[in-house]
């Protein structure tokens, strides 16, 4: 097999485990499920007020944002938890600063909600 063909069925490989990873995400973590209601009820929003191209692009980013900061938030438990299952105030600032990048990608998104939204319901 030649290089290039190495080198995509290599890449290809590595799509399939990430899409698996997000099918895992979403079927196994709580927050992630929350979080794919909201994105779809903003989504029936989006199309219910015909918001803008750029304010598509800056809601779906927003979404985007949230969900994978959540995924890297879950992968930091799951370490933190399979290193060391006992309590240590270390894997408790673990735990916090990842749930803080979450916190801060939340309020984020929900400020980018406002601005898009305030004008079309009270506009
Ligand atoms: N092993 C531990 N050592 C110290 N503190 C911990 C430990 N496990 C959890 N904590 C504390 O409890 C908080 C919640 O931890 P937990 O693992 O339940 O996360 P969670 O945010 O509730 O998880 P999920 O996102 O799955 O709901 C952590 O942010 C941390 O402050």
């Amino acid at each position: 097999m030649s290089k290039v063909s190495k080198f995509i069925i290599g890449r290809l490989r590595g799509c399939g485990y990430a899409f698996k990873g997000a099918l895992l995400l979403l079927k196994t973590e709580p927050s992630i499920q929350v979080q794919t209601g909201i994105a779809v009820i903003m989504t029936v929003l989006g199309f219910y007020f015909d918001i803008t191209s750029t304010e598509w692009i800056l809601q779906i980013f927003a979404i985007g944002l949230v969900m994978s900061i959540e995924g890297v938030n879950t992968t930091a438990e799951a370490i933190a938890d399979f290193i060391h299952p006992d309590f240590h105030d270390k894997i408790g600032f673990i735990k916090d600063v990842a749930a803080g990048a979450v916190f801060i990608a939340a309020i984020t998104a929900m400020i980018i909600g406002f601005i898009i939204y305030i004008p079309y319901f009270f506009g």
